[in-house]
Parts: C-alpha cells; structure tokens; sequence
C-alpha cells in the first residue's frame, strides 16, 4: 500500500551489491511513477528515470530548460512507487560545482540510488545528436568532485557520464573517463557509443561499472541483453522507450476513434481495469479499509 516499503537507504545497498557482482543490470525508463511499478512486476533489476523523459512529458525539448526542483520532485514520485533502484538523469548538475552540489544532496532526499551527470556546456541536447559540446577537462571533473563531496550516503551511485565521444573521438572518451573516475566518479556513462568494440574499450579502461544507452533513433545500434553483457556492461538503459511506445500507440488509438467513432476494436491492446488495479494494489488497500475493494471487475 502507498509507497514502497524498502528505505532509499536499503535500496541503494542492495543496488551496490548487486552492481559488484559484475553482472548485466537492466533499468528501463519509467515514464511516470505507475510504469516504474510495471518495470517491477516485469522483473527488472531497476528504473531508470530520464531527463528527455521529463522533459517531452511537459511537452519542452531536452535542453536544460527542467529545473531542479522540477526533476527531483519527479524523481521522488517514481522512486518511492518501487522496490527496484531508481537512477535519475541529472543532466549537467543544474550548473556550477555548487549547484552541482546541491543537487545530490536534493537527489539523495529525494530517495534516488544514483544519479548521472555529464559534461556537456549548457544548453545540453539529446546525447545522439550532432553539434554538442563539451566542456574542458577540469570544468567536467569539478563536477564530479563536487558531487562526490556532497552525498551523505556513500552508497548513492554519483555516475559520471560523458559525451566526448561524438565531438572529439574514442581515444579522448576513455582518457576522460579514467580521468572522472580518478576524480572519484563511482561508474561510468559513455555517450552515444557506436559499437560493442567501443563499450568493450571504454570497460577495458576503467575498473567501475559502466552504463549502456539503448535509446532508439539514435548513434548506437540496438544491442541485446546478453550482446551487452558479453563485452562487460554492468547497466543498459532503454531511456524513453516506454514513452515512445505508449505514445505510439496513443496516437494509433486517437486514429481509430477518429476512423470508427469508437474504441473497441482497441480493447485488446488497453491494460485491463483488473490489471491496473492488480498494479496499484487495490488489494493492499482493501485489507486495511474494506470497503475500499469490495467490487469485482467482469475480464
Ligand atoms: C539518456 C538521455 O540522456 C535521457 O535523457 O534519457 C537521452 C536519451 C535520448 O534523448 O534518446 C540521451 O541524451 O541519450
Ligand atoms: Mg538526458
């Protein structure tokens, strides 16, 4: 019932266990706290919760424009809706080192296990898309450095992630990398990788865990699970694509009322009312009020 009965304190302990133990953790992205719920019952080791997400949901680009407040408060209300770990997508640290500083101390209250911030100049885009840039080396480890400083649990994963990649090359990717980690960077977000062979460089180069970005229509090909473990990938995001796909089919249902004047031929492809009651656990509430769940609902 309510929120999630594992502390944010707990989660991120059992999340750094897991993360040691070298294997593939997947964390899709939850688009709102119901579907971080879903990504629970499915199985998965955590939820990911993605600044283009965030963003697209209050209808904006993803260019810096959400707030901390913004991001944290939603981050919040994803991850207290589940057991699993959350990361949140904290862009370029809302600004300077000191800014940089509070916001993990606001992602820590907020009950998050970790969180990534890049190396991007502000306004930051989408990481496969062309023309980025990125700061120099002693801006984007002043960054970490900061964040690191701040957290009061040890625990909350400060990943660093960086987009060099696209604007200066692979070789400069792995030397920023080793660079952040130096600088105390607990795991590793190399943007916008084209191949296996460069995740398996980037992993040959650093000894922390590192993240994959399975984004669609983007620079990276769409790898599998088991492709991504087999070059030593500790965590693949699928960023927005549970946003894409409801979206999608949102669209395709608006297109079929408007043809048919009518929804069902859709039923099929809707969650159930039992489903989502399943889900939200009507159940839970009903044992400690009765007559909150005393109805039955006809498959
Ligand atoms: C991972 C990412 O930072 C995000 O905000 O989800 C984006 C995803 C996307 O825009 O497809 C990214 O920069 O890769
Ligand atoms: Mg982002």
């Amino acid at each position: 019932m309510l929120y999630s009965e594992t502390t944010p304190a707990e989660k991120r302990r059992l999340f750094r266990e897991r993360l040691a133990t070298g294997e593939l953790l997947r964390f899709p992205g939850a688009f709102n706290p119901l579907s971080a719920r879903l990504i629970e019952q499915k199985g998965f080791d955590g939820v990911y919760i993605s600044g283009a997400v965030l963003s697209a949901d209050l209808g904006l680009p993803d260019i810096g424009l959400t707030t901390l407040t913004e991001v944290a408060g939603r981050a919040k209300q994803i991850a207290r809706m589940t057991e699993l770990p959350a990361i949140v997508d904290a862009d370029t640290g809302f600004g300077e080192p000191m800014n940089v500083a509070r916001t993990v101390q606001e992602i820590e209250d907020a009950g998050l296990a970790g969180l990534h911030i890049e190396d991007q100049v502000n306004p930051k885009r989408c990481g496969h898309l062309d023309g980025k840039q990125v700061v120099d080396t002693s801006t984007a480890l002043g960054r970490i450095r900061a964040a690191v400083d701040a957290r009061r649990d040890a625990n909350l994963l400060i990943m660093a992630r960086t987009d060099i990649a696209a604007v200066d090359g692979l070789d400069a990717a792995i030397d920023r990398a080793k660079q952040l980690v130096d600088a105390g960077a607990d795991a590793i977000f190399p943007e916008a990788m084209r191949s296996l062979e460069e995740f398996a460089a980037v992993r040959d180069a650093v000894d922390v865990p590192i993240l994959a970005n399975m984004t669609e229509f983007g620079k990276s090909e769409l790898f599998t699970s088991q492709q991504l473990a087999d070059v030593g990938v500790n965590i693949v995001i699928w960023p927005v694509s549970l946003l894409r796909i409801a979206m999608g089919a949102a669209g395709r249902a608006l297109d079929t009322l408007n043809d048919e004047g009518s929804l069902t031929r859709k039923l099929g492809e809707m969650q159930h009312r039992a489903d989502l009651y399943e889900l939200i656990d009507y159940e839970g509430y009903n044992r400690f009020d009765t007559s909150v769940f005393n109805f039955t609902i006809d498959r």
